[in-house]
């Protein structure tokens, strides 16, 4: 049978992020893509002009609708917006004993939008990362989980720890804004595998972290151990990113086609 997964996240009209990137990927890694809507952002390569959130009642709903039809293989969490949200998708996730969840804590678009309310911070720790099997933070988002400044290859080591310690079963801090190679951590609680790839010069980077992490998430659902859903996750962004291209009058999208999986050889 054919993998699949179910994105829980907002949408972006422009299509670099968000549910459509995520949609996106799964296509491009081969697995059937299902979708909850959290919240729905106007949004550009400029920036992100409008949010509307959705109602608890239809967030629950729609992620009702799928596990009680439908086999789902792994869940990929993006933007959750408010805590009130955070607590509906834990809760009904719960309910449906949800595995292979990956829980990417979008917090800041990069053109600079907040896509989660402060206080909605300490649901995301207390009742979604235990049910995490991989939480996937970038340096800023790291930073402000565990509540100090993450600018070093020592930081993230450090932050993974403090984040793997609130439940999570694995940690991946996305180096994406270091100086230097593109190098992500994983951390299972006992040691740290690198992940690293040459820096790509281009400014076409909208979406990078939705499609990491849904990358991931396809992985997961086609039964691999994390470090090779990691593996694969790595080799499918960098190919994306090499893709990326010129869309609109600001930060282009990472381009996403088959090809790519393919060339993976895993
Ligand atoms: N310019 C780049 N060249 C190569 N890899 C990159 C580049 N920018 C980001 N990445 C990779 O893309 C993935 C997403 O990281 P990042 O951009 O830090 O996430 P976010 O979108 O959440 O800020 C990571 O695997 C990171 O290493
Ligand atoms: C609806 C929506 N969700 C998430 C993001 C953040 O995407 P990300 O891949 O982390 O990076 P940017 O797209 O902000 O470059 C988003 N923008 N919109």
């Amino acid at each position: 049978m054919l993998a699949t997964a179910l994105t829980i996240a907002g949408s972006d009209s422009s299509g670099g992020a968000g549910i459509q990137a995520d949609l996106k990927t799964f296509s491009a890694l081969g697995v059937f893509g299902m979708s909850a809507i959290t919240a729905i952002t106007a949004q550009n390569t400029l920036g992100v002009s409008a949010i509307r959130e959705l109602d608890e009642a239809i967030i629950a709903a729609q992620i009702a609708a799928v596990f009680e039809d439908i086999p789902v293989g792994a869940v990929k969490i993006g933007m959750l917006s408010s805590a009130a949200i955070t607590r509906t998708v834990a809760a009904t996730l719960r309910q449906y004993q949800a595995k292979s969840i990956v829980v990417d804590p979008v917090m800041i678009s990069k053109s600079g939008s907040r896509l989660l309310h402060p206080e909605a911070m300490t649901a995301l720790k207390e009742q979604l990362f235990p049910m995490a099997d991989v939480v996937t933070p970038n340096l800023f988002e790291a930073g402000e989980l565990v509540g100090f400044s993450v600018n070093t290859r020592n930081d993230m080591e450090e932050a993974a720890r403090a984040l793997h310690a609130l439940g999570p079963k694995h940690i991946v801090v996305k180096g994406g804004h270091l100086e230097g190679a593109a190098c992500d951590i994983l951390f299972d609680g006992h040691s740290f595998v690198y992940f690293e790839n040459e820096r790509i010069n281009t400014i076409h980077t909208h979406g990078t972290g939705c499609t990491f992490s849904s990358a991931i998430a396809a992985g997961l659902a086609q039964k691999l151990s994390i470090e090779q859903a990691v593996r694969q996750a790595k080799y499918y962004i960098t190919g994306a990113i090499t893709h990326g291209f010129s869309l609109g009058h600001g930060v282009g999208p990472t381009h996403h086609f088959f090809e790519l999986y393919q060339k993976a050889g895993l």
